[in-house]
């Protein structure tokens, strides 16, 4: 599970979030809403520990920064960042080695296979494409089997196998009981994954609804978006 309470963080005066409070429940997907601006990006860097910030943020019960938190969390981030040196193959013993994953090897196969890396497996990072980065991290971050993922911008620069590959990999996660935070701008390419939504606007969550919620109110996820954020996309809160 993912606990986010009274998550605050403050750039100079600027408040990009304020008392955040949200839960992610395990075999859950939740999408992270927002204009431009609206503090997704401070949230989900909140969330993977590289930022600081007020308030507690629980991985699995831990605080998001322990080594606890650590074993259980995947994060796989809007620009991934490779060893320039390393093969795609060696990401992943990297990975498994600090992970102290067993039968990694196997995972590691079938993980590249779904991702068709198969064949880059002795690519160094800096000479794959922007997407094969994209894909290898996603791999890297899956391979611990953690209980709580996070994405942010996921399907950007992946090519149409691979979205369609990564969002079964997502619902497989989801039935095996993850905590799944997807960070996004586009409604569409979430629709048929989300359990619950959460809709922040200057730094504030301004809703949450959940899918049967949704269903239940005979409500539509994109209007209630615009009627939202509408008028409300040039920036955080002062
Ligand atoms: N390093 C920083 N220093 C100062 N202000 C920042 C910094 N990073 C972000 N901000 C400000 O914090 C607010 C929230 O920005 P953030 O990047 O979290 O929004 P976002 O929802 O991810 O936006 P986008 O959809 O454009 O990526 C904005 O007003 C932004 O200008």
């Amino acid at each position: 599970m993912l606990q986010v309470t009274d998550l605050t963080k403050i750039y100079n005066r600027l408040v990009a979030n304020d008392h955040l409070n949200f839960t992610v429940n395990p075999g859950e997907i939740a999408v992270l809403l927002g204009p431009n601006g609206a503090g997704k990006s401070t949230a989900i860097k909140c969330i993977a520990g590289l930022l600081r910030f007020q308030g507690n943020i629980t991985i699995c019960g831990h605080p998001n920064k322990s080594v606890e938190a650590k074993k259980e969390f995947g994060y796989i981030p809007e620009m991934p960042a490779l060893f320039e040196a390393l093969t795609v193959r060696e990401h992943l013993e990297f990975i498994a080695r600090a992970y102290k994953v067993e039968n990694w090897e196997k995972k590691a196969d079938a993980l590249l296979e779904r991702m068709e890396l198969d064949d880059k497996q002795n690519k160094l990072g800096g000479e794959l494409s922007k997407g094969m980065q994209q894909k290898v991290s996603i791999c890297c971050a899956l391979l611990p089997a953690p209980k709580v993922v996070m994405l942010d911008e996921p399907l950007v620069g992946l090519d149409p196998h691979a979205i369609k590959e990564l969002k079964q990999m997502l619902l497989e996660l989801r039935q095996n009981g993850c905590s799944i935070l997807v960070s996004t701008h586009m409604l569409d390419s979430v629709e048929e994954l989300w359990d619950k939504a959460l809709i922040m606007v200057q730094g504030k969550i301004a809703a949450v609804r959940t899918r049967s919620e949704i269903e239940a109110n005979g409500e539509d996820l994109e209007q209630l978006f615009f009627s939202i954020t509408e008028g409300a996309s040039d920036g955080g809160a002062a």
